[in-house]
């Protein structure tokens, strides 16, 4: 049965994304790699072993510190069981809280949203 592994995401300041997705969100740095000959540095953080669920990659380009967000990309969904108690902690631990916790224009669904370093969009999605 074929399960999504990865997002990837490029990020300017590596050890700036996992401070934030471990510190912040919680995460755990599952792995880090170095690719000398390509001068890039993926880390894969998740809430689980890539073995049980999905997670992010993290990829740095070496000397690349920003890249241009454009308005395709939308977000990265993470399951909480109180999103407004998320986001009061996630502000506590220095997180940016760009979306309340509420229901969603045009639906019922309680959402946030969080922005990580780089401007990507993280949904925590209330699941009791
Ligand atoms: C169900 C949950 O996973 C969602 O992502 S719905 C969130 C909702 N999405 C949209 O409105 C998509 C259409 C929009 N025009 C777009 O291109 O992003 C959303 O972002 N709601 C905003 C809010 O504040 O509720
Ligand atoms: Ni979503």
């Amino acid at each position: 049965m074929p399960r999504i592994l990865h997002t990837m995401i490029r990020v300017g300041n590596l050890d700036r994304s996992i401070e934030f997705y471990t510190k912040v969100l919680g995460m755990r740095l599952l792995r880090r790699e170095d690719y000398p000959d390509g001068k890039f540095t993926l880390a894969f953080v998740g809430y689980q072993d890539e073995s049980e669920g999905a997670v992010i990659e993290l990829t740095y380009n070496w000397g690349v510190d920003h890249y241009e967000m454009g308005n395709a990309f939308g977000h990265i969904a993470i399951a909480v069981p109180d999103a407004k108690a998320a986001c009061d902690e996630i502000r506590a631990r220095g997180g940016k809280v760009i979306r309340e916790a509420g229901p969603m224009k045009h639906g019922t669904t309680v959402i946030a949203f969080v922005e990580d370093p780089d401007g990507y969009k993280i949904e925590l999605i209330e699941r009791p």
